[in-house]
């Protein structure tokens, strides 16, 4: 299978190195996966027989820039490498922009009408024009797999979709960025002050390329959007969402509610239609009280009653592991 890694920051080179890690596994179970474009920001590096995806990485690093890749790096645009790389998958992983949903919207839609199936992380699109996306992909025949937009390598899409298909899901609520999670475990853990953790977020690849989304509440809006929309048949955007972040939380008021057997979490939530998003009191002995990068999402359904996840919800590594489960379902659903 031929993939174009469109975006290549914490998450394109987590792809990468999990393909290459990956590359023996893949090649006996299903068939090669080779990385045959990856793209940034200065261009892009294209070899129809398959990139050094090592080399990539290591020029990545040293030189800031994709387009300096040995003979095969050139500047041309995302767009130029879509229409015109011949492959079977886009994996979008440029930054979420929650306000146009850009450039991944147009990454996006130019992949299916060159007949590309896609995988994102991306959540801004998703988040904006959930129905357009759909809609666009059903009419190209291609298929458009999300997973690690919500909840990192915690299953949660794929899960309600598949594995609880027929349920109703009546609620959901829960813990869906991985960076304030980290930044509040570390000021009550360790009394880190507010700068120092998130700055070690960043540090990680854990944190949005524009932190203020993860800080102010706004990645988990639009994480809920995505659940609403997906998989509880909703039509919400992103405006629909009340959100309060986590910039007045200290580590005093975390010890304070620690004395009385609470610890504060950034809630997200979706019930009765209303989509909410704020930090909360959770009682420490709860299964939302989930430490560090962790993700945690509880669902009431119909059937099945309460469904509790929980998983990594950020990172390179992890994030790679559900691109790399909609991979495999994407070649399972067409060429096997
Ligand atoms: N980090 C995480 O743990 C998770 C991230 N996500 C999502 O994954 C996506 C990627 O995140 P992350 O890797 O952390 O972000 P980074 O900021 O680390 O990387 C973004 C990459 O996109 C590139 N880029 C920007 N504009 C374009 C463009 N027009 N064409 C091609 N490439 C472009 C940047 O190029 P350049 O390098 O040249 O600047 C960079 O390589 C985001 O949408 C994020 O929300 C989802 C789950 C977890
Ligand atoms: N910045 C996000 C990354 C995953 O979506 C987070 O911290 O959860
Ligand atoms: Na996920």
């Amino acid at each position: 299978m031929d993939i174009i890694i469109v975006g290549f920051g914490a998450i394109g080179k987590g792809v990468a190195k999990v393909l290459y890690e990956k590359r023996e596994y893949l090649k006996k179970n299903f068939e090669e996966f080779r990385v045959v474009a990856i793209t940034d920001s200065s261009g892009a590096a294209i070899d129809e027989d398959g990139l050094d995806l090592l080399k990539a990485i290591e020029v990545k690093e040293k030189t800031g820039k994709i387009k300096n890749y040995p003979e095969k790096g050139k500047e041309i645009s995302s767009i130029d490498v879509i229409r015109n790389v011949d492959a079977d998958v886009v994996v979008e992983v440029t930054p979420s922009n929650l306000e146009t949903g850009e450039p991944a919207k147009t990454h996006i839609l130019e992949s299916f009408k060159n007949k590309k199936h896609v995988v994102t992380a991306n959540k801004g699109p998703l988040a904006l024009c959930y129905r357009e996306l759909i809609e666009e992909a059903k009419k190209y025949n291609v298929i458009f797999r999300h997973e690690a937009s919500v909840g990192g390598a915690m299953p949660i899409i794929n899960l309600a979709k598949e594995t609880l298909a027929g349920n109703e899901i009546l609620s959901i609520r829960g813990i869906l960025n991985g960076t304030t999670n980290y930044i509040l475990t570390k000021m009550e853990k360790e009394g880190l002050d507010f700068e120092t953790a998130l700055k070690e977020a960043k540090e990680l690849g854990i944190a949005e390329t524009d932190p203020t989304q993860d800080i102010e509440g706004l990645d988990t809006a639009a994480k809920i959007v995505i659940l609403a929309n997906s998989i509880m048949g909703m039509n919400k955007t992103i405006k629909d969402v009340k959100v309060k972040g986590i910039k007045r939380i200290t580590p005093e008021a975390l010890f304070l509610a620690n004395k009385r057997g609470y610890t504060i979490k950034l809630i997200g939530q979706i019930k009765d239609g209303y989509l909410i998003v704020e930090p909360m009191l959770v009682p420490i002995d709860s299964p939302l009280n989930v430490k560090g990068t962790l993700n945690v999402a509880m669902f009431e359904t119909d059937l099945a009653k309460e469904v509790v996840v929980v998983g990594r919800g950020a990172g390179p590594i992890e994030t790679a592991s559900a691109i790399l489960s909609d991979l495999i379902h994407i070649y399972q659903a067409t060429k096997r």
